[in-house]
């Protein structure tokens, strides 16, 4: 099963690192702030609380559409449903203890190594990452066919005395250099900080082969922001060279690889049922929402910025569409803006028309200037007076004719992005999408999407309602609204009865809901061999 390890969270519910806090509180933070995975590790509670706890935890972690691992309890991690577990070297593990207690027949178990049994026991799917400080263990943990190794002690912390082994990112290096042929995952773990974390990545990092991510304990747990902390080290992660290079895509197809999660994010996305506040114009309201009601989300339109305040609560996503902006348009998206922001729910902006005029023009600076979008969309006329051109000039809200090729589009939205530490998506004929690193191409749809006012618009606000639904990556999130869309859109267009955008409209819908209800069921036969995609290799 793929698993973004790039920020991997370990709980530690030590009295001196929760200071009182509740332990679900401070992860549900911290997977606000771009948590990848979590692990529970617990090794004082008995198991009837590791498995209250643990439940709690898989809740909250399922909403983020992020893996709960269970550090050492195959039990624990069977009686909740955990996506998997993370076990130790140490040669008679609580499982075992726990195993023989309760199974006395089963004594001969003992022979047998935790890898083993966790592999009979959990479902075929699980994620199993072993502890490993040298390359002999990593070795024989890729040879049992662990998902992914958490590779250290890094470094000597405070907290963690009986380590039994400090390797730095020169011990780490040495493993990854005789284990590069091997597509396994890796993470490092062991008082890594805010300080050390690009250099862990970067030092770390042998020819062939990188870490994956970064295991985190009390630099999140203890902080006394767990979502600040997470963010910053998810921008660290993110602007690190080193990082940026190798992972995933050297693994295989960058797209080939986010395809394969798409039909499940879509799934996700009906299950989540995500509300999404619009502040957007006039002219495609009452379509979009016909939109987001179809894919199975909850449309609110209010252009009041005050109310944001409140709406902001129900943790769905805002999405600012300056497509009828007035003089009162500004202020009321910044006073929203601000609101989601705080609270660390996605926002999206899509700047309809920002190089048609000067007041939109100054629009885009001012909001570029005052908060923070999960991503950024529009066509190329919208985006390249965003990156700051200059020289655009768009006639009303079409983008005008191109001046870009493909490879300068992609280059565009990837730059963006780079710069705003987001998502960009370029829309055309293809779309360009990209975080800064990845740079997909999207190659579905159908012309006369391009010959219905709101098309555009509806992108905005089925992105928000994924982003909200699956928090841990933006690019993938994204790219799965945009193929539930663009494929229902081509199976609308081949309808018999459809002559023209006029008759394309209502059947659109009836397309989006058709796939919202196959998804519902856990149907994903509307997507198999349909996504037009590829990843676009750009030189610098
Ligand atoms: N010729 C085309 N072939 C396939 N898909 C298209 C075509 N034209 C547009 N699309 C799709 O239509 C959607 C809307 O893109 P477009 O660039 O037209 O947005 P827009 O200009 O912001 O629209 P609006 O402002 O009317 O909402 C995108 O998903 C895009 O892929
Ligand atoms: C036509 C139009 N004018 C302002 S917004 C809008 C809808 C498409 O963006």
């Amino acid at each position: 099963m793929p698993v973004d390890l790039s920020l991997y969270l370990v709980t530690d519910s030590t009295p001196a690192i929760l200071k009182g806090r509740d332990l679900c509180t401070v992860v549900e933070e911290a997977l606000k702030g771009g948590v990848t995975v979590v692990q529970y590790r617990d090794k004082k509670s008995d198991t009837g609380d590791l498995i209250k706890t643990a439940k709690k935890l898989h809740q909250i972690t399922q909403k983020y559409g992020v893996p709960l691992l269970i550090n050492d309890r195959v039990d624990v991690a069977l009686a909740v449903g955990a996506e998997g577990v993370h076990l130790g070297q140490d040669d008679m593990s609580m499982f075992h203890m726990f195993w023989i207690r309760d199974f006395p027949a089963e004594t001969d178990t003992l022979k047998i190594a935790d890898f083993e049994l966790a592999k009979k026991l959990l479902p075929q799917d699980a994620i199993i990452g072993i502890s490993t400080s040298s390359i002999e263990e990593a070795k024989k943990a890729i040879a049992d066919g662990a998902d992914y190794l958490g590779i250290g002690t890094m470094f000597a912390t405070p907290t963690k005395t009986n380590t039994k082994s400090t390797i730095g990112t020169a011990g780490t290096q040495a493993i990854l250099t005789a284990i590069s042929d091997s597509s396994v995952g890796t993470v490092s773990i062991g008082g890594i900080n805010h300080s050390n974390v690009q250099r862990v990545l970067y030092q770390s990092r042998s020819p062939k082969k990188a870490l994956d991510g970064v295991a985190i304990v009390s630099a999140i747990v203890a902080a006394e922001d767990p979502k600040a902390s997470a963010e910053e080290f998810a921008r660290l992660i993110k602007s690190t060279p080193a990082f940026a290079l190798t992972p995933r895509s050297a693994r295989a197809n960058e797209a080939e690889a986010l395809v394969q999660e798409v039909p499940q994010t879509v799934r996700k996305m009906v299950e989540v049922h995500p509300l999404v506040h619009n502040m957007i114009n006039f002219v495609v309201s009452n379509f979009v929402a016909n939109v987001a009601l179809s894919i199975g989300a909850s449309p609110i339109m209010s252009p009041y910025g005050e109310e944001a305040t409140d709406l902001c609560k129900f943790d769905g996503a805002l999405l600012i569409n300056m497509g009828t902006l007035t003089s009162e348009s500004v202020s009321n998206y910044q006073k929203a803006i601000k609101a989601y922001n705080t609270r660390g729910n996605p926002v999206v902006y899509d700047p309809v028309g920002a190089a048609a005029t000067d007041i939109r023009r100054k629009a885009v600076s001012q909001l570029m200037a005052g908060g923070y979008f999960d991503l950024i969309k529009g066509n190329e006329g919208e985006i390249r007076q965003v990156w700051g051109s200059g020289t655009v000039q768009q006639r009303g809200v079409d983008s005008g004719p191109s001046n870009l090729d493909g490879q300068q589009k992609a280059a565009l939205a990837r730059d963006l992005a780079r710069r705003e530490r987001n998502v960009v998506l370029l829309t055309g004929p293809v779309d360009y999408l990209s975080d800064g690193e990845r740079v997909i191409a999207v190659e579905n749809g159908h012309p006369y999407l391009g010959q219905v006012t709101g098309t555009g618009c509806a992108i905005g606000t089925i992105s928000g309602c994924f982003l909200t639904a699956h928090r841990s990556d933006k690019l993938l999130a994204v790219l799965s609204g945009i193929l539930m869309y663009e494929i229902a859109a081509e199976n609308a267009a081949s309808k018999e009865y459809v002559r023209g955008p006029g008759s394309f409209v209502p059947a659109f819908l009836d397309e989006l809901y058709a796939i919202r209800t196959a998804a519902s069921k856990g149907d994903d036969s509307w997507f198999v061999g349909r996504a037009k995609v590829h990843e676009v290799k750009l030189d610098l």
